[in-house]
């Protein structure tokens, strides 16, 4: 006679046999693969140094042709663009993110929006798995900064970001390279209130809304759209004529050429980027800006 085996035995094979993890569907499979193309489309995006250009970009970098679902890509990236503000701002009053996944902080962006203004559902994938345990989290967040700023919905917020951006003045750095400031002031003068900055030199301000992308001083080289913040650094550095200065992560140039110009075009400056569609970028501003004789670009790749 057959003997059975002892129960006890049976019980504890099935023990150890790890649950199966459901497959992923077919659409989960692709909202998985179009998340990652869509923070790789970000990441270059924010990599813009400003938005009208980066704008332009991303149609140009989900119709690239290792974009599979470019539909879906496009369409997360710019709602994900839509709400950024809001939530970079979840994240940081939420705190969940550790040293490896703010490595990834573009997919971060891409995944947050899904699990609180996208999709609803499981998504697929490491990091949407830990986010998706944070969800509760990034949830308290986003209700604490609604209360603070006393809207009701997401929405409003949105609307209120644009509108204090609006209402911020616009900066615009003189190239001296090429113009002096006064020429650029009664130029610019002839359309808008122009004032000098009194902080950095050659820095003027010009009001809300200001645009001039299309500027003819602009596109010349001779006027460039850089913000308060990033004119200071080179200003703070106070480089001589015949210095020798490091600018380590220089693409797009806007601070290399501001170098270049303090330094009144004489010494030397080795600009190093390690991004090779960023070092294009920096060479057709350094050429524009005509800061081309002190330069060394290097390729950190
Ligand atoms: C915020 S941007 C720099 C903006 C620039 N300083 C300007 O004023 O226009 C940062 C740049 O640093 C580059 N970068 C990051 N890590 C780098 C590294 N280890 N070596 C060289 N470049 C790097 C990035 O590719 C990116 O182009």
């Amino acid at each position: 006679m057959a003997r059975r085996k002892p129960i006890t035995a049976q019980k504890s094979v099935a023990k150890e046999r790890k649950p199966e993890e459901k497959r992923p569907s077919n659409a989960e499979r692709s909202a998985y693969f179009a998340r990652r193309e869509a923070a790789k489309v970000l990441r270059s995006t924010l990599q813009g140094d400003d938005r009208r250009r980066a704008v332009g970009s991303i149609k140009s970098l989900v119709y690239s042709p290792s974009v599979r679902n470019k539909k879906a890509t496009y369409a997360l990236v710019c709602q994900t663009l839509k709400y950024l503000e809001v939530i970079k701002d979840v994240m940081e009053a939420a705190n969940i993110l550790s040293a490896k996944w703010k490595k990834q902080k573009e997919l971060m962006y891409i995944i947050t929006y899904d699990l609180l203004f996208g999709q609803e559902g499981s998504l697929t994938g490491d990091a949407e798995k830990y986010l998706t345990l944070k969800k509760d989290a990034l949830q308290s967040a986003l209700s604490r900064i609604l209360r603070h700023k006393g809207v009701k919905n997401v929405e409003d917020l949105v609307t209120l970001d644009k509108i204090s951006e609006l209402q911020k003045p616009r900066y615009v750095r003189v190239n001296t390279l090429k113009i002096d400031t006064e020429f650029a002031i009664r130029e610019l003068g002839q359309q808008y209130a122009v004032e000098k900055d009194d902080m950095v030199p050659d820095l003027l301000i010009l009001p809300p809304g200001a645009d001039l992308h299309k500027h003819p001083l602009v596109m010349n080289g001779s006027v460039l759209l850089q913000g308060k913040a990033s004119s200071m650094a080179a200003v703070a550095l106070d480089p001589k004529p015949g210095w020798e200065v490091i600018d380590a992560c220089s693409a797009p140039g806007n601070k290399t050429v501001h170098l270049a110009a303090l330094m009144k075009g004489k010494g030397k400056i080795i600009a190093c980027e390690l991004n090779k569609e960023r070092v294009n970028r920096l060479i057709d501003n350094v050429k524009l800006a005509g800061a081309t004789s002190i330069l060394c670009i290097i390729s950190c790749l």
